[in-house]
């Protein structure tokens, strides 16, 4: 599967411990994720994951693109409900686009666990 993996700053860790804890599992899939966010994982695990640019400089809309081209099957997006972002527009156009194309799509740590043990049941049945 195509996953992209998106955190705002201060979710980034947060993302950081799952992706630690799945990294065995995100390993037999084709990672995606916004500039800071791929590389702050990358940094931490031993994934490679083709970063986009980062989220405030039109991250959050290549990742949608590829929503729009059917080319993303899964998007872990942790964002910052606390936070107001300068790029709030193009989270929504995220989120929306995943809407339209009906690609699962966490935006907290409770349903990214969620998803990543399906993962885990498709890789064992
Ligand atoms: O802002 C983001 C998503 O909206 C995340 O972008 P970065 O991963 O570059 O911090």
């Amino acid at each position: 599967m195509k996953i992209a993996l998106i955190a705002h700053d201060k979710k980034k860790e947060d993302l950081i411990q799952i992706t630690q804890k799945y990294e065995a599992i995100l390993n037999q899939h084709e990672l995606f994720a916004t500039g800071t966010t791929g590389t702050k994982i990358m940094e931490r695990t031993k994934l490679s994951i083709h970063c986009f640019k980062s989220g405030p400089l039109g991250g959050d809309q290549q990742i949608g693109a590829k929503v729009s081209e059917g080319e993303m099957d899964m998007i872990i997006f942790l964002r910052d409900p606390l936070t107001a972002q300068p790029h709030e527009p193009d989270v929504n156009a995220l989120i929306r686009l995943s809407d339209v194309y009906e690609v699962p799509l966490a935006t907290n740590k409770s349903t990214a666990i969620l998803l990543f043990k399906e993962l885990q049941n498709l890789a064992e049945n």
